[in-house]
């Protein structure tokens, strides 16, 4: 019998909900591919869990604009499949969603109830994710996050490191504001969800959770150059001045005073986190 059955295996958070809770199990796409949205209702039939945690997504942001059948397939129609599966076996379904629902209007850290207003397709995606499980009828948690970082696949913070090591200078995007993650306190707050979800059935909703303070892309990397001794200098651009094939938020700052009130779970400090993942890629 399966306590907690997790999709993702190899991702961000996927891989510190395996350090968490050793005993969930996990697929991965060889297991339960996201494309395939009945696959994934029948693997969450199957399992026998008491619960189910999304930690799989389509999250190539850039990527997404080429490819919006299949980011839609994997950001909305899976988890939409999974929440159906999870309500018709009364199961708690913890999923994980994005700042990137939000247009990015104004400097008001956003709260779960404000407009959403998606700029691209990887956001759009996982609002019709979020509308889906919300519509599906089953006891849902949707932690929406932002701007996550760990020391496996691919991220802002490694990135910095690479392009750090190579080159003297770099240009980056200072007037985006929001909230660096650190991937295994979503991955904490995961399974704090699940639990509290267990013990009380009517729990759940959608809540935001970010690291804090708020800050900017330049000075998170200029964060980073420092902490990891690198003398690569960070220059303040704006968003126009880095063309992207999808737009991004200004405003990604999420209020995140709900979930500590319904759950007591508080925004995690991304200095501090940065300090053990830029240590966990030293070893
Ligand atoms: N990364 C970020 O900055 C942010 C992420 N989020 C959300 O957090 C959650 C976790 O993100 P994160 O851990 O960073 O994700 P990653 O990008 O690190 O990993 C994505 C995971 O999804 C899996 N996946 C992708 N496509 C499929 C598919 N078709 N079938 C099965 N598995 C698939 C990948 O598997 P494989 O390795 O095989 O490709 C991988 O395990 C997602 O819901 C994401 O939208 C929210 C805000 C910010
Ligand atoms: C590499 C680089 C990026 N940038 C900018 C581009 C972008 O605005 C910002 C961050 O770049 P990234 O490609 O890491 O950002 P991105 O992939 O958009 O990150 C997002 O991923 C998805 C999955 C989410 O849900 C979001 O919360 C967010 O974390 O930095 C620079 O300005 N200079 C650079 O040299
Ligand atoms: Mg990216």
């Amino acid at each position: 019998m399966t306590a907690l059955l997790v999709f993702g295996r190899t991702g961000q958070v996927a891989t510190e909900l395996a350090r968490l809770a050793p005993d969930a199990v996990f697929l991965g796409r060889d297991q339960a591919d996201l494309s395939d949205p009945a696959a994934c209702a029948a693997a969450i039939r199957a399992s026998g869990a008491r619960a189910v945690i999304n930690a799989a997504a389509y999250t190539a942001v850039d990527r997404a604009e080429s490819e919006p059948e299949l980011a839609r397939l994997v950001n909305a129609d899976a988890p939409a499949a999974m929440a159906s599966a999870a309500a018709g076996l009364g199961l708690p379904f913890v999923h994980i969603s994005t700042d990137y629902v939000f247009a990015g209007d104004g400097e008001r850290p956003w709260i779960e109830t404000d407009p959403t207003g998606p700029l691209g397709v990887y956001g759009a995606t996982k609002l019709a994710g979020e509308q889906a499980i919300l519509a599906s009828g089953a006891q849902a948690a949707i932690l929406r996050t932002s701007w996550v970082f760990s020391a496996h696949g691919a991220n802002f913070v490694k990135t910095m490191l690479r392009l750090g090591a190579e080159r003297p200078e770099l240009r980056v995007v200072a007037d985006q504001h929001g909230g660096p993650t650190p991937a295994r306190a979503i991955a904490q707050a995961c399974l704090t969800m699940a639990e509290a979800m267990l013990d009380d059935r009517s729990k759940g909703g959608i809540y935001h959770f970010s690291g804090a303070p708020d800050t900017n892309w330049a000075d998170f990397a200029r964060a980073i150059m420092a902490q990891a001794g690198l003398s690569c200098a960070i220059t303040d651009i704006t968003t126009a001045d880095y063309p992207t094939p999808a737009a991004r938020p200004a405003n990604s700052r999420l209020d995140c005073s709900a979930i500590a009130r319904d759950f007591g779970i508080l925004r995690p400090d991304w200095q501090a986190g940065l300090v053990d993942v830029l240590t966990e890629l030293k070893q």
